[in-house]
């Protein structure tokens, strides 16, 4: 059995970068960015008028003057006009071109206009350069604006349509197969014989995909028979670039998956992570690179291990940069737990008042106990080294919705 940190180091060597693909703008969805954005020109692009008012050369004002002639006005949207003379102003709309010999402008609140002079309140201070967004101050043709493996979202939206990218590089979200395994397992609009269930994991699966922006997923179901599984999942590896399998990974006598997964070329990586819940996961991929994860089939194990490992994992091959993204949170309370394996603890969080996210246990009834993981938030990752883990502590933290961009 290898470590939960072998484990995400397996999968990570054996991983490759999904293809990528043009993106028009029409089309926005939540795509991670697998170009760098350059600045197409100075931003801003001209000394932008930063407010409604009036613009004047600041050297009348230092002289002085506190009335001007208004020579006419200066739209957003107009080419740039030019003060014909120093002592006067025109008036100078936010967005519009600062006007040639204009270095200056003063907001309407703090002047007054009668015929066509517009008059300084006595007291008000003026400052050389006000109220002007000065060409090029944000960035210079060139710049960097985004380096790939950032998510879109609508401040990188924003940069792409100012620069004018109409399309745009991002990943292909990968075709992915979730497929349950088990004669026990029922449709949710099936009522359910005394010895049945409801599948529910495919749909848990589904749900969690979905939430991290994987919309290419379709979802199967094949009965515990050896022949059958193989030849469903055959098919499927055609079609598909990951196979997400939740149960039949054990040591049942039903629990085809490893065998049936070997036979059609799919190489173990490995099988059984010093963990709990979700010991009995396997992972391997096939001679096409396609990767495949053996879940194991109670609820929490399969979706403890979905987020320790195959969302990340799915993450990465987006080409996503995820460093320093790792979310960590302290514990509430003590834990002790005597096993030598990992252990993932749901947790529900609350933020201190000093701004620290703190992680109460929840508690439930195993791993079958699907129910209570709805009153957390995620899960922290409590190492193997240690039996004890204290009050005041910090963890690696998971959550069920998600991180930071
Ligand atoms: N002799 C051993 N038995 C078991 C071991 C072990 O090490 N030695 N490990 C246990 C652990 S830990 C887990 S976790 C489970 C994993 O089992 P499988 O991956 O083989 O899954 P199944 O046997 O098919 O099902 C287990 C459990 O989960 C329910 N299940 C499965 N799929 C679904 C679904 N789609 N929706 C809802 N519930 C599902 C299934 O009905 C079973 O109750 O093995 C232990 N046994
Ligand atoms: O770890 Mo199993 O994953 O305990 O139910
Ligand atoms: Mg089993």
């Amino acid at each position: 059995m290898i470590s939960t940190y072998e484990a995400e180091k397996a999968i990570a060597s054996a991983l490759y970068t999904f293809k990528s693909q043009l993106t028009q703008i029409e089309e926005m969805g939540s795509h991670v960015l697998r170009e760098d954005i350059f600045a197409d020109r100075s931003y801003p692009p001209f000394n932008r008028v930063a407010m409604d008012g009036i613009a004047i050369a600041f050297d009348q004002f230092r002289a002085g003057r506190r009335s001007f002639i208004v020579e006419g006005c200066q739209k957003a949207g107009s080419p740039q006009l030019k003060l014909q003379n120093q002592a006067n102003c025109l008036e100078a709309m936010t967005g519009a071109s600062l006007p040639e010999s204009c270095d200056t402008v003063i907001p309407y609140e703090q002047i007054e206009i009668r015929q066509g002079v517009a008059y300084l309140g006595a007291a008000i201070n003026v400052v050389q350069g006000q109220n002007i967004h000065g060409k090029g101050s944000d960035y210079s043709t060139g710049d960097r604006l985004l380096s790939k493996g950032r998510w879109l979202r609508s401040p990188e939206w924003s940069i792409l349509a100012s620069v004018g990218k109409a399309s745009v590089k991002t990943s292909s979200s990968p075709r992915i197969a979730v497929v349950s395994t088990g004669d026990e397992l029922v449709p949710v609009d099936q009522v359910p014989e005394a010895h049945q269930i409801r599948m529910s994991n495919s749909w848990a699966i589904k749900a969690a995909l979905n939430i991290h922006d994987f919309d290419r997923v379709e979802i199967y179901h094949i009965p515990d028979d050896e022949r059958g599984l193989e030849s469903r999942l055959g098919d499927l590896l055609l079609k598909v670039d990951c196979l997400i399998l939740t149960g039949g990974v054990s040591r049942g006598k039903f629990d085809f998956v490893p065998q049936v997964l070997e036979r059609l070329q799919v190489d173990k990586i490995f099988h059984r992570i010093k963990q709990k819940p979700g010991k009995p996961m396997w992972f391997g991929t096939n001679p096409e690179g396609k990767l495949v994860f053996g879940l194991p089939g109670n609820p929490v194990s399969t979706l403890v291990c979905l987020h320790r490992y195959v969302i990340p994992a799915l993450q990465e091959g987006l080409g996503l940069d995820s460093s320093g993204k790792q979310a960590f949170a302290i514990l509430a309370e003590d834990v002790v737990f005597k096993k030598d394996l990992t252990y993932f603890l749901p947790v529900r969080l609350r933020w201190s008042r000093d701004g620290i996210i703190v992680a109460h246990p929840i508690q439930n009834n195993g791993s079958g106990d699907f129910a209570a993981l709805s009153a957390s938030d995620g899960f922290l990752e409590l190492p193997q080294e240690n039996e004890y883990h204290k009050k005041g502590e910090v963890f690696p933290l998971y959550l069920w919705q998600g991180g930071l961009a």
